[in-house]
């Protein structure tokens, strides 16, 4: 995703020892009540400081999307705590949000469709068709402002929800499979852009996936869920460097195979 004068984009990444954007302690959480209750998660205690690509993996049902709702603040935990920067998160606070499918207005411009949130962020109309032209840089869509969802692939609509999650100064993205319903080569291509501009940014970010070499290829960390209720079963730095290495260069390091080989290993033993 190439560079662009956007004021988003250049801002610097949060200092180092600077609180955790999230903190979750002793969450435990449950649908449904009395016998037809299913506990989906906890107990779960983590903190995700400012910079951290935390990659959230584990067997179908183990609590991913739950964890990553309690933290969007579309569901309240009965037991234990949730903060974002420190508040009890809310919907459409924080944390800029990413799904399966891009959830866009189709009849809408990709513009319009950023500058729906610029406006809920509050960002005035004037300055708006800036924002979503760096915005839209910034994702790799640079002058597509003017074009409808309907006339761009699936891949460039996913764009374009990544850049609607960032639209209005976002430093949290939680992304929920973002890339599961694209082919494998539109596939690549968006996680090594993602991968680049979060560490170009410094932007936070949680992101459920199945594939083990996602994890991998886009996290700083690891976490592995068990089988439900979703507990921690691994807790892994990745250590590859964030910069500097091409997808091929960083997945022919020995390292590389490694952490594919230990997370592989932690959600098969978590299916059980
Ligand atoms: N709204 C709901 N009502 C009742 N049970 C639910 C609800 N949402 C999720 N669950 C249950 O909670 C558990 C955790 O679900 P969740 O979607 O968080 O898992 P997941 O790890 O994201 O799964 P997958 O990888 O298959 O998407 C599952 O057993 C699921 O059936």
């Amino acid at each position: 995703m190439p560079s662009a004068p956007d004021t988003e984009k250049t801002r610097a990444p949060e200092p180092p020892g600077s609180a955790p954007v999230v903190s979750v302690r002793g969450l435990r959480h449950s649908y449904g009540r009395g016998p037809d209750a299913v506990t989906a998660l906890g107990p779960l205690s983590l903190e995700i400081p400012a910079g951290e690509f935390l990659v959230l993996v584990g067997p179908s049902g183990c609590g991913k999307s739950t964890l990553l709702r309690l933290i969007a603040g579309f569901e309240h935990a009965a037991e234990g705590a949730v903060e974002v920067f420190g508040e009890r998160p809310e919907p459409g606070g924080r944390a800029g949000i990413v799904f399966q499918q891009p959830r866009l207005f189709p009849w809408r411009t990709v513009g319009d469709n950023i500058g729906l949130a610029l406006a809920y962020a509050g960002v005035p109309r004037s300055e708006r068709p800036e924002r979503v032209a760096g915005l839209l840089d910034r994702v790799g869509l640079a002058g597509t402002a003017g074009r409808r969802v309907w006339q761009i692939s699936g891949g460039q609509q996913q764009r374009v929800a990544i850049a609607r999650a960032l639209a209005g100064g976002k430093r949290l993205l939680l992304l929920d499979e973002p890339f599961a319903a694209l082919d494998a080569l539109t596939r690549e291509r968006l996680q090594e852009d993602l991968r680049t501009m979060s560490a170009e940014t410094g932007t936070t970010a949680v992101f459920v996936t199945h594939s083990v070499d996602e994890a991998v290829f886009l996290g700083s960390r690891a976490i592995v869920l068990t089988n439900r209720p979703g507990t921690v079963a691994l807790d892994l730095p990745i250590g590859l460097p964030r910069t500097g290495a091409g997808p091929d260069e960083l997945r022919g390091l020995p390292a590389y195979a490694a952490l594919r080989a230990e997370i592989g290993t932690a959600v098969r033993e978590a299916a059980g």
